[in-house]
């Protein structure tokens, strides 16, 4: 009969499984531990352990980075996930790193530990140890057996399928499998890899177990066990557990292997040897095989150094039972987890190991592959740092090529660096330090957990216990149904004929009753002894049952206490959640309070909006109406103005023309002096040069009359000139101290001279008004201006002084140095300002200024 197989898959990474989406997200940091060998108290050290979790290095003297002067030639720190001092034994070194890996790996969750270091540093030590003292594998194996020994599947449930899944078989066809197995093995008994594991397998009885056991392991499900051993050697997959002919040739029948990509993309050597165990003597059994046939050779650094790396796998699968009695290996609930022991050969300097020929090719493959070990985490680690997507060269070697999944998320990654705290070891540690530094930055995608499956059925947790119990309770039935003959009580049989009668023979009564009671006797004596005996056997299995009573009690309270836990956490979890729930409704509120006034807000500024539109329409309108008024404004003003530049201009030329004609005049008078008498000019001639001054003065250019009639158009009244002329204002500021007896003087016949202007009405007597004041120039020269102006009469009977010339006269000493005239501004309304403090009305405009020098 064809067996029938069921086909799972590997949860893990199957397409489209359901995967919690929050822990989908997370990192874990890969763990790095630091283990220090015991070395003689009398050698000198170069690490000195600061903390249980930092440690310093510290340069000797000889070292190559102290003799070449390179960046390590000081003091360094570096900091581990835990530091295992020279003290650390071998069970601490097993709790703090690999336990947790098996408790991840019973919950389907993959890992990955490495040793990594120098020659001689103690990996090999701590990942294997002795038979007294196990090192992490074995502890491993322990601890996994007694979790799940009471759960264990019969052999052959689960059948590798050679593409790193498995099948599950039902039990008539494991039963068939383990029978076929055995007869194949009983043919080539003398071949087979468990022959020579037995026989490889020393020492077992004196091997000290660590007796841990895991909690959290399902008792609903059925568990298998495998192991795979393999090393690469030279950049060369080799399998350790290859059944191998046992005559002296074989050796060289050793095949390479070739790493494949399952479906779910995990790399796999295949076609490597699968064996499955069902306790840990026989994994390490195992082990020990493979391990006799690794490559290990004398160096000058150590008695039995690797030559090649090893990676021992330990894969468990396991299904939930389903069925009525739990009896049936529900297949779609298959996990496959693994979890991987890789002992690294240790870099060396082949210089301080003294190798040669295959040692140093061996030694030149090790360090080829630890290199790229390096570069791919360096590759990664930049990556991650620096956001950048560079190809990590895992398959430059077998080592990183056989774990690139895990890299990539498959499961934990932990490390544990070996170094030897001697002086003579310090380059090499400091490398080893610096390649853990730099892998402990590098973060590793937390392999998402599968959600359970779905039960096909109302699932009953411990019924598998319970089906146990009742199974227990029918054999001890029928075993005592068995054990107890019955017929030994109605065998007895009934006493013979003991009546005395005279024919009666008392001797045969006698012997016959003899018998009868011997009879009894022994029947008692075997009953007594078959209830001792039961009643034994009934102790004993009182005592089993009592200890599995306290056992199961002491489960019970522990879960009780778990359960408390859980009740109060998940109280906690209530009370947070209601804080939660209480403080988004508090903010919901508050965001709805917000969101309201905001609409409140945009409305307004909506509104806001709409009226500076409509004023900004208002504005360019009125800016439009005014800018056409401006521009009216604008084109008359330039009218005007042109109109009154051609007056000034004409007048101008009327000027020139008179001057003109008076210096005529002037010629032909100085003419007629030379050619009448010589001499000086008589009183006549200065008369009338100051009549020519005077008619300059006073006599206004038709344009200026014309422009003072402009300026005058609003004032009504004007008094006539016709009667007496102009009558003048002469102000003169109390400051004026030197006599004004210039050659030129103002015309003013009809004058009212005044220091003060006392009341307005002064003013309003006057047509015209001159205000004197003197002052020191800027050169020190006195100055003398005059201001003059217009009086105008105002309709309200006010009067209005409108001045409209200034004359300047600056006196000079003769004596003194000739200063350069300082150009300056003119500012009338200033001086009139500060120098004439009386009230006056109206604005004052200059047109012109003259300067009589
Ligand atoms: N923690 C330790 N306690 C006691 N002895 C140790 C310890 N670590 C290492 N040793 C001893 O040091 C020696 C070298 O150790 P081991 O073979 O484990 O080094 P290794 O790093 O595996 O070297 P290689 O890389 O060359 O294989 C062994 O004799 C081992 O017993």
């Amino acid at each position: 009969m064809r067996p029938t197989y069921a086909r799972a898959r590997t949860p893990g990474r199957t397409p489209g499984a359901r995967f919690n989406s929050d822990e989908a997200l997370l990192r874990q940091p890969v763990e790095i531990y630091c283990r220090i060998r015991p070395i003689d108290e009398a050698e000198e050290r170069c690490i000195r352990v600061q903390d249980d979790k930092t440690l310093e290095i510290i340069p000797p003297g000889g070292s190559l980075a102290v003799r070449s002067q390179t960046q390590n030639a000081k003091a360094m720190q570096y900091t581990f996930t835990k530091v295992f001092d020279e003290t650390a034994d071998q069970k601490e070194v097993f709790d703090q790193t690999a336990k947790s890996l098996v408790s991840e790996l019973l919950k389907g969750r993959n890992g990955l530990l490495f040793a990594y270091g120098n020659t001689g540093s103690g990996k090999t030590h701590t990942m294997t140890g002795d038979n007294r003292d196990g090192g992490l594998l074995p502890r491993s194996l322990d601890v996994l057996f007694n979790s799940i020994s009471l759960y264990l599947a019969t052999p052959k449930t689960f059948k590798s399928d050679k593409m790193n899944s498995f099948d599950v078989l039902s039990p008539v066809d494991a039963m068939a499998e383990t029978s076929k197995d055995r007869m194949e093995k009983a043919q080539l008994q003398p071949r087979t890899p468990s022959r020579n594991r037995q026989d490889a397998y020393e020492c077992k009885e004196s091997r000290t177990e660590d007796l841990s056991i895991l909690s959290g392991v399902d008792s609903d499900c059925l568990y298998g066990v495998f192991v795979t051993y393999v090393e690469i050697y030279n950049n060369s997959v080799f399998d350790l557990l290859e059944n191998q002919p046992t005559d002296s040739r074989a050796k060289t029948h050793f095949q390479t292997k070739v790493l494949r990509e399952d479906s779910s993309r995990r790399m796999y050597v295949h076609n490597a040897t699968q064996l499955e165990v069902t306790n840990a003597n026989e994994a390490l059994e195992a082990f020990k095989y493979g391990q006799k046939r690794r490559r290990v050779a004398q160096t000058t650094l150590n008695a039995e150094s690797s030559r090649s790396h090893s990676v021992f796998t330990i894969r468990l699968v396991q299904a939930s039972l389903s069925g009525k009695d739990a009896e049936v290996v529900d297949k779609n609930t298959m996990t496959v987890s693994q979890l991987s022991l890789v002992d690294l050969a240790g870099c060396e300097r082949t210089s301080r190991t003294n190798t040669k020929g295959d040692r140093l090719k061996e030694a030149g493959n090790i360090n080829n592959t630890l290199m790229t070990l390096r570069n791919c985490i360096e590759v990664l680690r930049e990556n991650q740092l620096s956001g950048t997507n560079k190809i990590v060269p895992y398959r430059d070697s077998k080592i990183t090529h056989i774990f690139k999944s895990y890299f990539e998320g498959e499961g934990k990654i932990k490390m544990v660096v070996c170094v030897n705290p001697r002086a003579e070891d310090f380059d090499e540690t400091v490398l080893v330090f610096r390649f853990a530094e730099m892998a402990r930055e590098i973060s590793i995608p937390i392999e998402p957990k599968p959600l359970p499956p779905p039960r096909p059925e109302p699932y009953i947790p411990g019924r598998r216990r319970q089906n146990h119990f009742q199974e227990e309770i029918d054999r001890i039935s029928r075993e005592d149904r068995a054990n107890f003959d019955q017929n030994v009580i109605f065998s007895l049989g009934t006493f013979p004929p003991h009546e005395l009668s005279r024919n009666a023979d008392i001797q045969e009564i006698l012997t016959n009753l003899e018998s009868h009671l011997q009879h009894r006797i022994d029947t008692r004596s075997q009953l007594s002894a078959n209830i001792m005996s039961r009643r034994t056997a009934f102790r004993n299995r009182l005592v089993a049952l009592e200890n599995d009573s306290h056992k199961q009690n002491f489960e019970v309270d522990t879960l009780k206490g778990q359960l408390d836990a859980e009740i109060s956490k998940r109280r906690k979890v209530d009370t947070d959640y209601m804080n939660v729930r209480l403080s988004i409704d508090t903010k919901t509120r508050r965001i709805a309070e917000l969101e309201r006034r905001l609409a409140a807000k945009e409305q307004e500024l909506n509104d806001k909006d709409l009226q500076l539109r409509q004023s900004q329409m208002e504005v360019n309108r009125v800016k439009s109406k005014y800018s056409t008024k401006l521009l009216d404004e604008k084109e008359r003003i330039q009218r005007n103005a042109e109109r009154k530049n051609a007056e000034e201009t004409e007048n101008l030329k009327h000027q020139l023309q008179e001057s003109e004609r008076y210096l005529r005049k002037l010629g032909d008078m100085a003419l007629r002096k030379k050619f009448d008498k010589g001499g000086t000019p008589t009183v006549s001639q200065a008369a009338s040069d100051t009549d020519l001054q005077a008619f300059d003065l006073a006599t206004p250019t038709r344009a200026e009359r014309e422009s003072r009639r402009d300026r005058n158009e609003n004032f009504r009244q004007r008094r006539s000139k016709s009667a007496g002329g102009e009558k003048w204002l002469d102000h003169r500021s109390p400051g004026v101290s030197v006599p004004l007896g210039t050659v030129l003087q103002p015309l003013m016949r009809k004058r009212k001279s005044v220091t003060e202007l006392g009341s307005p009405q002064v003013v309003g007597k006057c047509d015209r008004y001159v205000l004197t004041t003197q002052d020191k120039d800027s050169g020190g020269e006195l100055e003398t201006r005059l201001y003059k102006g217009n009086v105008f009469h105002t309709s309200g009977g006010g009067s209005q002084v409108v001045l409209d010339d200034v004359e300047i006269l600056k006196q000079t000493s003769p004596t003194s140095v000739k200063k350069r005239r300082v150009p300056e501004t003119i500012l009338p309304g200033e001086i009139v300002d500060s120098k004439c403090k009386t009230g006056i009305v109206g604005g004052i405009s200059s047109k012109k200024s003259r300067r009589h020098l």
